[in-house]
Parts: structure tokens; C-alpha cells; sequence
């Protein structure tokens, strides 16, 4: 019988597209193992980013030809109020309706082959249920970086201990390992109010993680050495015993949705390290009016451009003309090239004329800017992104920081000083220096002897182990 591994992972290519890297990452190392991914089927009345989902679904097409070791195995339709939910909190909802198709699947694997671990992201948490039930050994793959986990797996004993909500209590983290600024300001917004359902969701998982068998992270020694060193020590839980932590990133996926607008061949009429790249992972949107400053600024820095703009739902069927300011398209045009919805940003990182990149600070964005040694600017938007910022900025030190205003706006003067440093001062050279040399370290950290395929070949002796 074949030794089988399950991977659960969450909708939302931001993690879709990660777990499916590791399903890559395990069998390009033991091709004996074989792969199954459950993919959840999103309601068909959610519309929500419908050009992304048939980017993911295209590459999952792909990935079945190349790697016929991986099956997908897609979870029946749960049936659901109509809804816009965004795919994190869909993806809760929809994989703790699952778990009895889940259980039958697992049972039915078991029956043709050897089970051998089951990884699942945390936001499909609750198939924890199922495995614990079954006897699985249960894994949980973290999408993004050590620090964040660590802020999570510690979440529960903030909770604990907290003599108010964690909103309020502006206490700094004091550490060993954690970036030295951190406080629970820094908890994404989802954590910080006791009273709503995100937080009560979020503190079962952050205790569940904290059981399981094992933790896979994508990140590596040479960006997070400390953090992972104090994560791996069990600094972030009371008795000290953490599962075991296993860092085999960067994993990045290869660009997926085609190049429909042109944006390769663009780039290559362009001098090398000229063009800064503005874009805001599968979900940031903007406002009409933060689209118009994003613009301004971008004219006023004088430097070149490549953006790719989404706007809020409600205006999504304006054209580019209408979402920008009168008269941009036309004075920018051979500086600049707009592109709305998507692009393929992984090929748009590694060309050679892109000098610079404006981030969300989405994870998979940052390792991808880190392994093409490009340097960035932060703009965080949601989610854990302000901890990534301040990794960036603070610790890493590749990155210069957008300042925003209280509401989140940035004006164009800030973007337009901000970019203007990035592509065109002593600091921003600075910042690609070292940026560079992490792009090595994260070559180095993949090669045989690296730090993150030691940590892959412990994991895959660890289910070796179980019969
Ligand atoms: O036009 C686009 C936009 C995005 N991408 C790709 O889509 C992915 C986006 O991933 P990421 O940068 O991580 O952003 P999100 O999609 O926002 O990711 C979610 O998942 C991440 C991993 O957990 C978290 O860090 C983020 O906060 C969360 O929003 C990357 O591979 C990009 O290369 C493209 O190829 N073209």
C-alpha cells in the first residue's frame, strides 16, 4: 500500500496555492509518497474574486498533468445562505459543515492506503475533530511567517491572562526571539475583541495548533532566525513543550493565470531595475478615491510603473479610464502600464527591469520579493500584514515603511516620496543590498544541507516512524 498524506487546505489562493507547493515541495524529495489535497467547494452565489478562482482552478489542471502523484479530491458543495463572505471566514464556516465528508473520505483512503499524516491550515482546523476521532496524526501547515505563528500560539495565554480585552490593553510583548517594538496592538483586528465570533474562532484554533503532532512553517533560518529559534524552544506556550516546528520554506508558486495584457513584454522594452511594481495580493481593494491618490503620487515620483488595480466590489465594472484620474492613462503612457485584476507576479517579480515592489505584505509576496531581491515598500492592509510589516521594516530590514493616516488612507504625497526614495536614494540602495543577500540565503536554505530540507527529510522521518 502507498504511504499517503492528506492536505486540507483553505480556500483563498493565498493559502491554496501554498499547500499545494508543499504537496510539490514533499514529493520532489520521496516521490514514493502520495498526495491528496482536498480542495472545498465555495458556494457557486459567491462571487467574490471569481477571476482568481478559475486562475487556481487552471493551475490545479496543470499541476495534475505534472504531478500525477497528487490527487484532488474536491469536497461535495455544502448547500448555503446567499453570501460575500471573504474566504477566510468561508472557509470556516464551510469546512465545519464538511467534516462528515471528510470523515468518509479519510476512512475510504485508509482502507486503499497507508494514512500516514493528515496537514491542514488553520482556518480548516476543524477536521481536527475527525482525525483525533480516526487516530490520524494531524499536522498543520502555517502559510505565513514564524513571528506570526508565534503571536498565535502565544494568543491563548494573552486571553488567559488578560485583565481586559486585548484591544485595550496596549501591553508590548516582551519576548526572547520576537521583533523588540511587537505589542498586542500588533494582533490583527480579529483578535483583539473577546465578544465577537472571529476571536472565539481564532482562540480554539490558536489551542488546537498548539496540540497537534507538528507545525510546518513557510520560512526559513535566515530570515526569522531568532524568532524560530524561541518557537522551536517553546518560549511561546506555558509548559514550554511546542509541537515540533518544521521551517521549509520559501516555498513560492510558480506563476499561474496568463499574461493577458502584456505585462512580460512591457517590461521588456524597459531599462533593467527602472520599473516599481504596485500590487495587493488576491483580495486588496481600494476605494475610488485612494485609486486616484495611488495614481497622483505615481506621476508625481517620476519614476516608472507597473500596477495592477482592483477596486472595491461595487466599482468593478468601471474601466481603468473611469477608476483613474482624467487624462492619466494618456500622460503616462510608455512610463506606465496599468493593469486591472491581476497579473502574473511571480514572472513580474523576477524580470529584470523591476527595480521595486508596493506590497500588502501578504506573505507568499514577501518570500517571492525575498527570492527575486527585490527590495519593497509596505502597505499593509488586513489580516496579519502589519506584523509582516514590521518584520520587513524593523528586523529584516528590506523594506521602507508607507505611512498612513488613521483610516488607513495614504496620500499621494506619501506614495510619491515613498516610491521616489525606494528606486532612487542611498537608503533604497541600502535596502537592495541586503535584500540581495537574502535572495542567496534563501537559495542556500532549499539546496541539500539547507536548513529547510533538513527540517523536511526530520518530518518525513517522523512519518516514517508511525507504522
Ligand atoms: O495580480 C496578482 C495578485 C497576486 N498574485 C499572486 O497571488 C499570491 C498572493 O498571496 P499573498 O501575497 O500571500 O496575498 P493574499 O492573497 O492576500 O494572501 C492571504 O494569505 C497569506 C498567506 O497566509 C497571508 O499572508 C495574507 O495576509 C492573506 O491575505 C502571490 O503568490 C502572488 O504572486 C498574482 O500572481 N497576481
Amino acid at each position: 500500500m502507498k504511504d499517503t498524506i492528506v492536505l486540507y487546505p483553505a480556500l483563498g489562493s493565498g493559502h491554496l496555492m501554498s499547500m499545494i507547493e508543499l504537496g510539490k515541495l514533499i514529493l520532489t524529495h520521496h516521490p514514493p509518497f502520495s498526495i491528496t489535497i482536498f480542495i472545498l467547494t465555495p458556494p457557486t452565489n459567491n462571487n467574490n474574486n471569481q477571476h482568481i478562482l478559475s486562475h487556481t482552478q487552471q493551475y490545479i489542471a496543470s499541476v495534475t498533468t505534472t504531478f500525477p502523484s497528487i490527487n484532488f479530491y474536491y469536497i461535495p458543495p455544502i448547500s448555503f445562505p446567499k453570501t460575500h463572505l471573504p474566504p477566510h471566514l468561508l472557509t470556516l464556516e464551510l469546512s465545519h459543515q464538511s467534516n462528515h465528508h471528510v470523515q468518509n473520505i479519510l476512512q475510504s483512503i485508509s482502507k486503499t492506503t497507508n494514512l500516514k499524516a493528515v496537514i491542514l491550515d488553520f482556518l480548516t482546523y476543524s477536521a481536527s475533530q475527525v482525525t483525533t476521532t480516526l487516530e490520524i496524526p494531524t499536522y498543520f501547515y502555517y502559510t505565513s511567517g514564524a513571528t506570526v505563528l508565534s503571536m498565535f500560539i502565544y494568543f491563548p495565554t494573552i486571553h488567559q491572562n488578560a485583565t481586559k480585552p486585548i484591544k485595550d490593553l496596549h501591553m508590548p510583548l516582551q519576548i526572547p526571539g520576537l521583533p523588540k517594538n511587537i505589542s498586542t496592538d500588533d494582533y490583527p483586528d480579529e483578535a483583539k475583541d473577546p465578544e465577537t465570533k472571529a476571536y472565539k474562532v481564532l482562540l480554539d484554533s490558536a489551542k488546537t495548533v498548539r496540540e497537534c503532532d507538528g507545525i510546518i512553517v513557510n520560512t526559513f533560518d535566515a530570515i526569522e532566525e531568532k524568532t524560530i529559534k524561541s518557537l522551536k524552544e517553546g518560549l511561546f506556550v506555558p509548559d514550554g513543550i511546542t509541537p515540533p516546528i518544521f521551517c521549509i520554506g520559501p516555498l513560492i508558486t510558480a506563476s499561474y493565470g496568463e499574461d493577458e495584457n502584456g505585462c512580460l513584454s512591457w517590461l521588456d522594452s524597459q531599462p533593467s531595475q527602472s520599473v516599481v511594481f504596485l500590487s495587493f495580493g488576491s483580495m486588496g481593494r481600494f476605494s475610488k478615491a485612494q485609486l486616484n491618490a495611488i495614481a497622483s503620487g505615481l506621476e508625481k515620483s517620476e519614476q516608472r510603473f507597473l500596477w495592477v488595480v482592483r477596486s472595491e466590489l461595487e466599482l468593478d465594472e468601471l474601466s481603468l479610464d473611469e477608476l483613474l484620474p482624467k487624462g492619466f492613462l494618456n500622460r503616462t503612457n510608455g512610463k506606465g502600464k496599468v493593469v486591472k485584476n491581476w497579473a502574473p507576479q511571480r514572472e513580474i517579480l523576477s524580470h529584470e527591469s523591476v527595480g521595486g515592489f508596493v506590497t500588502h505584505c501578504g506573505w507568499n509576496s514577501v518570500l517571492e520579493a525575498v527570492c527575486e531581491g527585490v527590495p519593497m515598500v509596505t502597505w499593509p492592509l488586513y489580516a496579519e500584514q502589519n506584523l509582516n510589516k514590521v518584520i520587513l521594516v524593523e528586523e529584516m530590514k528590506v523594506a521602507l515603511k508607507l505611512n498612513e493616516s488613521k483610516d488607513g488612507f495614504v496620500s499621494e504625497n506619501e506614495l510619491g516620496v515613498r516610491v521616489k526614495e525606494l528606486m532612487n536614494s542611498n537608503k533604497g540602495e541600502e535596502i537592495r543590498q541586503k535584500i540581495s543577500v537574502m535572495k542567496i540565503s534563501a537559495k542556500k536554505a532549499k539546496e541539500e544541507g539547507g536548513s529547510s530540507l533538513v527540517d523536511l527529510n526530520k518530518l518525513v522521518q517522523l512519518w516514517n516512524k508511525k507504522k
